[in-house]
């Protein structure tokens, strides 16, 4: 389980401390949400990551006392798959195509016998690259994890488990809600949401909502800036871990699945899980906020046998042919991106090169799988494939095997997907909503009243108008979100501060009083009683009438007389201090006199004007 340094508010002011929450193998904070960056700063270009992982021995395999196939070397990855032994059934023309062949992925799950020192568990799967991804997803890329193999390889095990052995969809989200629950004093926002639905028979089904029959379908479309999207697919904001396990739950009860000779409850669809990661810091300083946009796609993609093998017939055999209408078409887009021509011609440009490139186009938009991962599948996107495979079917396993090792070869261009948006900017834009909302709303009560032909068109424009709402009050919400951050954000600061509040007022209330000691020591200086009462009466400043003083004469002697018999070393020191008293208080008569003089010689201006009057 991965463990994140927690936020401290020396973190605070700089984004990159916890914004990637790095798990426990990661590297070095990221630096990432500090400013905003350039594209080609952030792409990321890397290859579709390849997982295999063999399954146990099922009842059928050992009922059948079939033998294990594959062998896994784990120092190296490599996977080994032995040709059937000899039977006594086996023609002997089949027999030569089966041979021994050797695959090297970016990782090998030996997943078949717990006894083994090398076994993988659930966990091991998550902890290889199911916690990376999720670091990926928190720097801002888009990823996706798809399983695929037969009928019955361990598929649904892997992606989704069981309650007791969960697989990677709920590690995943719990993850991810553990990396935000250990940072919720951070200035940052989260907002996540999950829309869960299937594939099923070329057609999507939100399996979020209840099923209706006949069953609802919903239409693909594709967006200038948000590219391919299914129409009104619920988007559920959740806040806990709790919430993705309610959704998981009627999504899974939702799912078509039927019984064929392979697997008691076998997938017969795609089903995609998407978690969507908004993460919104704002920035006191700036009044601006920077935004990252993560998808993580997961996909279990239904069984990729050949359809006598599962035996299945009529309504089964229609489906399979669909199921593999999206995954032969799989196949080919596969084929096309691993292709390295078509990779070469991708780095070349000019016009003959056009022509070429538009003749190696890959065909995404031939099912509905391929059209709706589009992205996921070489583009902006950090992609993983995890090959399930069983340990005794020689063929189909193969037939995996080869799959994989062509799709290790895709490349993918993944970019940070990140905004920085001023508290203006973000207005404007909500403003802007307002406005579209307004000229659809409009056009749809326009719609209303035209003609019958026009109702499909009608349906299109509603549709938009509902997405754009939606997208408008997901808008403001995260306006408030952010508005709640300031709140907090100003509220801490008022509590760094407090401590330093109180030792000023302490201060200050010390200055005050030491203030208030030195204006009364002004006012009533401390003065000697026996000198204050001579030296109070002759040189007491207010005292316009005071004499002039004239000199020594026995009371200043008298002032000092307690110091003893005025003999000695200590009479001396009094009687020379007397002295400097003395003559210092003679100048001052004479400054005193002067002053008098003065006054009575220039009076003032101002005061002679009022005496005058
Ligand atoms: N690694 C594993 N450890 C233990 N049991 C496993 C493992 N993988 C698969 N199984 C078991 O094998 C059976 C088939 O697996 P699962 O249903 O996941 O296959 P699938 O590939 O999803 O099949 P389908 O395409 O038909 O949906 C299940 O009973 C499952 O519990």
């Amino acid at each position: 389980m991965a463990h994140h340094r927690a936020m401290t508010t020396s973190d605070l002011p700089t984004y990159h401390s916890t914004a990637s929450a790095p798990s426990l193998r990661s590297r070095e904070p990221m630096e990432v949400m500090e400013r905003p960056l350039t594209p080609l700063e952030s792409a990321d270009a890397g290859h579709v990551k390849v997982v295999v992982r063999v399954r146990k021995f099922i009842r059928r395999e050992l009922d059948s006392k079939s033998p294990c196939l594959i062998e896994m070397r784990p120092h190296n990855n490599e996977t080994i798959i032995h040709p059937p032994p000899v039977t006594q059934e086996d023609p002997k023309g089949t027999r030569r195509q089966y041979e021994e062949r050797s695959f090297t992925f970016d990782k090998s799950f030996w997943s078949h016998n717990e006894k083994d020192a090398h076994y993988a568990q659930q966990h091991d799967i998550y902890a290889s690259f199911g916690e990376e991804f999720l670091d990926h997803n928190f720097d801002g890329y888009h990823t996706c994890i798809f399983a695929y193999g037969q009928t019955g390889s361990g598929k649904s095990y892997t992606m989704m488990g069981t309650l007791d052995q969960p697989g990677l969809i709920p590690r995943t989200c719990r993850g991810l809600f553990e990396r935000i629950e250990a940072e919720q004093n951070s200035s940052i926002t989260y907002n996540v949401h999950v829309s869960y639905f299937e594939i099923y028979n070329e057609h999507v089904k939100d399996l979020l909502t209840p099923r209706t029959n006949p069953p609802t379908y919903l239409k693909i479309r594709e967006h200038k800036s948000d590219g391919v999207y299914v129409q009104s697919l619920t988007d559920e904001p959740v806040k806990c871990y709790e919430d993705i396990e309610r959704l998981m739950k009627t999504g899974d009860m939702n799912r078509t699945t039927a019984c064929t000779k392979m697997n008691d409850t076998s997938s017969r669809s795609h089903a995609v899980f998407t978690l969507t990661l908004k993460q919104i810091q704002h920035d006191i300083a700036t009044d601006s906020t920077i935004e990252r946009l993560a998808r993580m796609r997961l996909v279990d993609l239904a069984g990729s046998e050949r359809a006598n093998r599962t035996e299945a017939t009529g309504q089964r055999l229609r489906e399979g042919g669909n199921i593999n209408q999206s995954l032969t078409t799989l196949g080919r887009v596969i084929a096309a991106l691993a292709d390295p021509k078509r990779q070469r011609a991708g780095r070349v440009t000019g016009l003959q090169n056009q022509a070429k490139r538009r003749a190696e186009v890959v065909p995404y938009r031939d099912s509905v799988l391929t059209w709706l991962l589009k992205d996921s599948l070489g583009g902006n996107s950090k992609t993983a494939m995890v090959a399930c495979i069983s340990p005794t079917d020689y063929e189909e396993t193969l037939s995996t095997l080869r799959y994989a090792d062509q799709a290790k070869r895709i490349r993918t261009k993944a970019h940070v997907n990140q905004d920085a948006v001023s508290a203006a900017e973000r207005d404007a834009k909500i403003l802007e909503m307002q406005e579209t909302i307004k000229l659809l709303q409009l056009s749809v009560n326009n719609a209303a009243v035209r003609k019958r032909d026009e109702v499909e068109r009608a349906r299109d424009e509603l549709e938009d108008y509902q997405r754009q709402v939606q997208l408008m009050q997901r808008a403001m919400e995260e306006s408030r979100a952010v508005s709640d951050v300031k709140i907090r954000a100003l509220a801490m600061e008022v509590d760094e501060l407090r401590p330093q509040n109180q030792a000023l007022q302490t201060e200050i209330e010390a200055l005050r009083r030491h203030l208030a000691l030195a204006v009364g020591e002004l006012k009533n200086p401390i003065v000697l009683p026996a000198a204050s009462s001579v030296m109070g009466s002759e040189y007491d400043d207010g005292d316009e009438n005071a004499e002039p003083y004239e000199g020594s004469d026995s009371g200043v002697d008298d002032v000092f007389s307690f110091s003893g018999d005025g003999e000695g070393e200590g009479g001396f020191e009094h009687e020379a201090w007397q002295a400097d008293v003395d003559e210092l208080m003679r100048d001052l008569g004479m400054f005193k006199r002067k002053v008098m003089d003065d006054k009575e010689r220039f009076p003032h201006p101002a005061l002679a004007e009022v005496g005058g009057n």
